[in-house]
């Protein structure tokens, strides 16, 4: 197994946090999270979404928790091997967030 997984420093946090904050994602409350729902024309353009994020997420051994009803995609990034946020959520949202717009 590869070493620990860091959660993000305070430095790391000052730097990325806007960033993806002007991308949408939000914060959760309550957890170390990110957040964001992204909406589609229909469901096959949101499941086309869905897989191309999948593949991704098993490359990565890094996976999301969302939530799809038709056209609607609601995805939480957290790493839960150091309970929060590592670099590997802030590398899966810029990929995600590329997929989205595809
Ligand atoms: C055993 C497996 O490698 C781990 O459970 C991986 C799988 N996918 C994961 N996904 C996320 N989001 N966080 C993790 O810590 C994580 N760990």
């Amino acid at each position: 197994m590869a070493g620990k997984i860091q959660s993000l420093s305070v430095e790391e946090r000052e730097h990325l946090l806007p960033l993806l904050r002007n991308a949408q994602w939000v914060e959760v409350v309550g957890r170390d999270a990110i957040y964001k729902e992204f909406i589609f024309k229909d469901f096959n353009q949101a499941f086309g979404f869905m897989s191309r994020v999948a593949l991704q997420a098993e490359k990565m051994d890094h996976h999301p928790e969302w939530f799809n009803v038709y056209n609607k995609v609601q995805i939480t990034l957290s790493t839960h091997e150091c309970g929060g946020l590592s670099q590997r959520d802030v590398t899966l949202a810029t990929f995600i967030d590329q997929a989205s717009v595809l």
